[in-house]
């Protein structure tokens, strides 16, 4: 179990040279009306180590801020920086996890976990897969079920086993994008306290999207709140928890404070986009 350590400060830092770069980006997609610009000069710098979560309202552009970061999207104008290059395409150094379940029906759990293992871009040694398999398979509860295709596993099962498919290549970034929306309380909990273990474990880079305000405070060293739709930078909040981080963390009177500052925040941009909804539908 993870213990808290409050009064140590966050000991990421966040200074020196950047691993990610968003630089002065911006992203427009045609629609019928013209281009709907949907990122609109966003920069950010995310460091080794750090664990960013974006929080912002339902369609404000947050997908496709990371969806830049994986290569899926290139920006309109603007850059996108892997350790001081463009990103032009996905690749194995980063797992993307979406809230639908990222997994082959006609593979079972096994199969599934192996299968970004095997790809010759993966460096992990034949030897060890095996047993890197059957690790996150305990880990995640699915052990039982080794030889199951995921149509016979439930929603929050399917969803453990997309998880353990992306830690198990150990890519030095993850990006998750609302990986627990689907998964209920107990499992979403259980699920947070894995993640942290496995940073704790493997000192990835992380990248989450949530809609979640205490789970962005609870597994995050910063936390970026971006605008109504087109997304900009609103605010950067740095968490002052340390790492290894665990539930105590709750009854600290500073995260009952930041929650409230951000969902104040959060609140205004959610008022903000509806306001733009009517205008739109008038
Ligand atoms: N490839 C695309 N082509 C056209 N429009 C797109 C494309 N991808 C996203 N959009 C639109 O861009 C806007 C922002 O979408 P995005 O998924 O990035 O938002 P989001 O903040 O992640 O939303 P949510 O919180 O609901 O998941 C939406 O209006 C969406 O419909």
């Amino acid at each position: 179990m993870n213990t808290a350590t409050m009064d140590n400060p966050s000991t990421h830092a966040t200074t020196g040279t950047p691993r990610v770069r968003f630089e002065d980006v911006v992203v427009e997609f045609p629609t019928a009306q013209g281009p709907m610009r949907v990122l609109d000069g966003l920069s950010l710098d995310i460091h080794q180590g750090e664990f960013v979560s974006i929080i912002g309202p339902s369609g404000c552009g947050k997908t496709t801020l990371m969806n830049m970061l994986a290569g899926f999207v290139q920006p309109t104008q603007g850059r996108v920086l892997l350790d001081g290059k463009p990103v032009t395409e996905p690749g194995p150094d980063r797992g993307v996890i979406f809230q639908e379940y990222g997994v082959f029906p006609w593979l079972t759990v096994r199969q599934n976990i192996a299968f970004g293992l095997r790809l010759s871009a993966n460096k992990t040694p034949k030897s060890g897969h095996a047993g890197i398999v059957d690790r996150y398979m305990r880990l995640m509860g699915l052990a039982d079920f080794a030889d199951h295709h995921p149509k016979h596993l439930s929603g929050g099962m399917r969803q453990r086993l997309a998880l353990a498919r992306a830690y198990a290549v150990r890519p030095e970034f993850l990006l998750m994008d609302e990986p627990f929306g689907a998964l209920d309380a107990q499992t979403r909990s259980a699920m947070q306290d894995l993640l942290l273990d496995v940073l704790q474990a493997e000192g990835k880079t992380v990248m989450l999207i949530t809609h979640s305000v205490d789970e962005a405070i609870y597994l995050s060293s910063r936390i970026v709140v971006v605008t109504a739709r087109p997304a900009r930078i609103r605010t950067v909040i740095d968490v002052p928890f340390g790492y290894p981080r665990g539930e105590s963390v709750h009854e600290d009177p500073r995260f009952a404070a930041l929650r409230a500052q951000i969902r104040e925040l959060v609140m205004q941009e959610y008022a903000a986009q509806s306001r733009q909804q009517v205008r739109l539908s008038d």
